[in-house]
């Protein structure tokens, strides 16, 4: 094998229930996710220089904000993986960027996904997705969805996933933000406003409407369900989602909402039709950097060639 190439999607969350801080920094959770189709593309080869260098390159409009080091997540993951193997064994990564970078879709996690499957593949390691999953888990916790795609509900600090069954696809709208913002900040700033207000943190459940929705595939119940724990901590830290959020909804959107720990705004068509009307209402309404749509649940990283 001289190259394999991997297409790897970005998410959203449906429900993103933030619970009590954990003695190791992180929160329980319940996590819904949702695999779209906006895809970030990574090329593994063997290596030009010696078998054991790992170098990276990274190519699309926001590449000049992606790490190339030691600190790219694919390079991280790929390093795992040949720990985990006992072997020193070296890949050029090529990463096509199309996910937001620090925007709340995963794009790091996406593409340390994807370079598991990758050299995997190339070394002929042979790995079952469970231990790339456990592998990516230490990697970050949206690593794990992002290898098995679709819809699934996940507990810990994420990476504990079950599957769902959705009755139908769903249609997107993203409405991407200039600058990201920064996940663990995020995080901390919820609970910064929890202790101000001097809420406790509920253990998180799954909320029973949403998984009604997403079983029958009820766009409208679902726009209706859709609820983020980090959303009034995202629009602390960035205000102006605010107006982003109320171009959606004044679109007519069924469901509006900041996806993960943001800037990226996430709105809930009823059609792919319905899902253009409101792409050029966002557009229009000049309240963000650029739109996409997209529709889920779609797979998780798989080799495309
Ligand atoms: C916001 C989400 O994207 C929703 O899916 C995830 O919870 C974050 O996943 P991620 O980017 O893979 O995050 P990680 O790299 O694992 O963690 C980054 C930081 O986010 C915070 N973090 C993350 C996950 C979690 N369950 N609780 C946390 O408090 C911690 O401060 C952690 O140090
Ligand atoms: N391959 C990569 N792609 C994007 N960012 C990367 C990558 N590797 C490392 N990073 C670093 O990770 C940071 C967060 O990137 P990422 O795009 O994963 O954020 P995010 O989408 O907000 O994550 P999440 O939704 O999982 O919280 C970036 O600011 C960047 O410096």
């Amino acid at each position: 094998m001289i190259e394999v190439t991997v297409r790897v999607p970005a998410k959203v969350n449906l429900q993103l229930a933030v619970g009590p801080l954990r003695d190791d920094g992180f929160h329980d959770l319940v996590n819904v996710f949702h695999a779209v189709s906006l895809f970030d593309e990574l090329t593994a080869s063997e290596p030009a220089a010696s078998a054991e260098t790992l170098t990276v390159r990274v190519e699309g409009e926001s590449a000049g904000s992606v790490p190339t080091g030691e600190d790219n997540l694919a390079s991280k993951a790929a390093r795992a993986l040949a720990a985990r193997a006992g072997a020193s064994r070296g890949a050029d990564l090529l990463i096509r960027k199309a996910i937001p970078v620090a925007g709340g879709m995963a794009g790091g996690s996406a593409d340390a996904a994807a370079a598991l499957v990758a050299c995997n593949e190339l070394w002929g390691l042979g790995l079952p997705l469970e231990n790339l999953m456990e592998i990516g888990a230490d990697i970050g916790s949206d690593v794990p969805f992002a290898l098995l795609g679709g819809t699934a509900v996940g507990r810990g600090k994420g990476e504990l996933l079950t599957p769902v069954e959705t009755g139908g696809t769903f249609h997107w709208v993203f409405a991407l933000a200039d600058g990201g913002l920064s996940t663990p900040k995020v995080y901390g700033e919820c609970d910064r406003l929890r202790e101000a207000a001097g809420e406790e943190a509920a253990w998180p459940i799954a909320s029973e409407p949403l998984m009604a929705a997403l079983h029958e595939g009820d766009a409208k119940a679902l726009g209706l369900a859709l609820v983020n724990d980090l959303q009034p901590a995202a629009l602390a830290l960035r205000p102006s989602l605010g107006r982003t959020l109320d171009a959606g909804r004044d679109a007519g959107a069924l469901g509006a909402i900041v996806s993960g720990s943001g800037p990226t705004c996430a709105f809930l068509a009823g059609s792919g039709t319905h899902a253009a009307e409101v792409a050029l209402a966002l557009t229009g309404a000049g309240v963000c950097r650029s739109v996409v749509t997209a529709s889920g649940p779609v797979p998780g990283a798989v080799v495309a060639g």
